[in-house]
């Protein structure tokens, strides 16, 4: 791999005698890895061709995944890097926590920290460009969250609607991308030698939000995919220079994991208290990862409330509970496919029916949410047709309208054809499997499946 210059010579002066196997790890080919996702099934056949398991991840394991597979179409499993992986384990986020990944799109943390949340609480997944916020949405979808709001805003907005809000923050930050080169090699065109310096300016505007959403004793995780110490353990240096309050949490180090390096910065002992990732001593790509604690507050003292702004006028109109008419639709198809089911907050946003999680705030006004919660459906004239994400998050054993496809018939519906069955079976909603996995709602006309699978997702 043709490296610049300038990149070559700067760790060579920071790594020393390390630097030849360093740099020579960027000519040695990247590793694949995936997470199972402990809200559905086992993906066995997946997990039978893993080469092995990511021994500081429960879920993760090394190898490919087609994805258009039925384990990944289902959202049995998220492909990530072996590296990558190990973020969402430092953040911990437990069930019930309010947690916010600010930085989230494609989605590979999001998803690894709402399993861990075993999807209760409240997680808020922003992005702060539009069309990557819509892959994640549709990710997040694919995984079956229910907890999940997807937002689309800048750090520094969402900070008005959260003020000292989540008791867990990660900044996965974006950054100048050094460790991804062997997998992304197109990223080293953007790099020259002032780029780390540029990103860490940014990275440090994002942290500064960052700060205002998180509670008093709360916990800031920070990570980059760079070996650049000016966006890693400098910015973790200026960190606990600006927030005196905010202490390191050390990080258990597996083997081939290395401490921060507080000579790299300004020799603050408390900066080994990080990880870092190199790929001459790990299966994975360069990584950095630093925990932080908030400060409690003093006693009587109450954090001052951001000032709110609003600023964006709603596309729809958002409006909580449902009229009698709409009630009745909606509970005709949910008694069909899950009775019983009493969400506890729902709201529509034009002919759009969400399930809100609980904690998400009421007054969403002026904020730009692409996913407010689990999408129940779209009403329809007279009637209420599921969506996808509905299908996606329900247990089949909770079903009593399942309707199990065979490989074949499965390929048709993501494709978009109609599907044929078996007579035997009456008319209406079913929940359609495939290898015990939830794959879509369909509409039973006779022998005939009516196929509501998006035209955007078929293939
Ligand atoms: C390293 S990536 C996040 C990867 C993601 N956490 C995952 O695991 O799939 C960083 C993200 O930050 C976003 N970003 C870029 N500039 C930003 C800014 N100024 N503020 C906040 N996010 C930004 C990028 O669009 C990108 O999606």
């Amino acid at each position: 791999m043709q490296l610049p210059e300038e990149f070559i010579e700067k760790y060579r002066r920071l790594l020393g005698d390390e630097a030849p196997a360093f740099l020579a790890s960027f000519d040695q080919s990247s590793h694949s890895g995936f997470r199972v996702n402990p809200l559905k099934a086992a993906p066995t056949a997946t997990i039978d061709k893993a080469t092995g398991r990511v021994p500081y991840v429960p879920t993760g394991y090394y190898g490919t995944v087609d994805g258009k597979s039925l384990d990944h179409v289902t959202g049995a499993i998220y492909s990530q890097e072996p590296s990558a992986m190990y973020v969402g384990e430092v953040v911990d986020p437990q069930p019930g926590e309010r947690v916010l990944d600010l930085c989230a799109a494609p989605g590979g943390k999001t998803t690894h920290l709402v399993a861990k949340m075993k999807d209760t609480g409240l997680l808020v997944a922003n992005e702060i460009f539009r069309k990557r916020a819509m892959v994640l949405a549709e990710n997040l979808e694919r995984w079956g969250t229910r907890s999940t709001v997807v937002m689309n805003e800048s750090p520094a907005d969402l900070e008005e609607q959260f003020s000292h809000f989540f008791d867990r923050i990660l900044v996965d930050a974006p950054c100048s991308g050094e460790g991804m080169f062997r997998k992304e090699p197109a990223g080293i065109e953007y790099w020259n030698p002032d780029y780390p310096a540029e990103c860490a300016n940014r990275q440090r505007k994002i942290l500064a939000s960052a700060m205002r959403m998180l509670k008093p004793g709360g916990i800031l995780v920070y990570s980059t995919c760079t070996f650049a110490p000016e966006e890693d353990e400098q910015n973790l240096a200026w960190l606990l220079a600006t927030y005196p309050d905010l202490k390191t949490v050390p990080i258990k180090k597996y083997p081939g994991m290395d401490d921060g390096r507080p000579d790299w910065a300004d020799n603050n002992p408390a900066l080994a208290d990080a990880v870092r990732l190199f790929p001459h001593h790990i299966a994975g790509e360069g990584h950095f990862i630093a925990k932080l604690q908030n400060g409690e507050p003093a006693a009587g003292a109450v954090p001052a409330p951001a000032k709110r702004r609003r600023k964006k006028k709603q596309r729809h109109q958002q409006r909580s509970g449902l009229d009698k008419a709409a009630q009745t639709e909606f509970a005709a198809v949910r008694d069909a496919l899950q009775p019983g089911y009493e969400p506890k907050r729902l709201l529509t946003f034009g002919d759009q029916l969400y399930a809100l999680p609980a904690g998400m705030p009421a007054d969403l006004a002026g904020m730009t949410i692409l996913r407010p919660g689990l999408h129940l459906g779209t009403f329809k004239k007279n009637r209420f047709e599921p969506a996808l994400a509905w299908a996606l998050a329900t247990d089949p054993a909770t079903c009593p309208t399942t309707l199990a496809l065979d490989h074949d018939q499965w390929r048709q519906y993501v494709h978009g054809d109609v599907v044929t069955v078996e007579s035997g079976h009456p008319n209406g909603w079913y929940l359609l499997t495939c290898d015990g996995f939830a794959t879509g709602f369909g509409k039973l006309v006779g022998t005939t499946v009516k196929n509501f699978y998006p035209k955007g997702l078929r293939f």
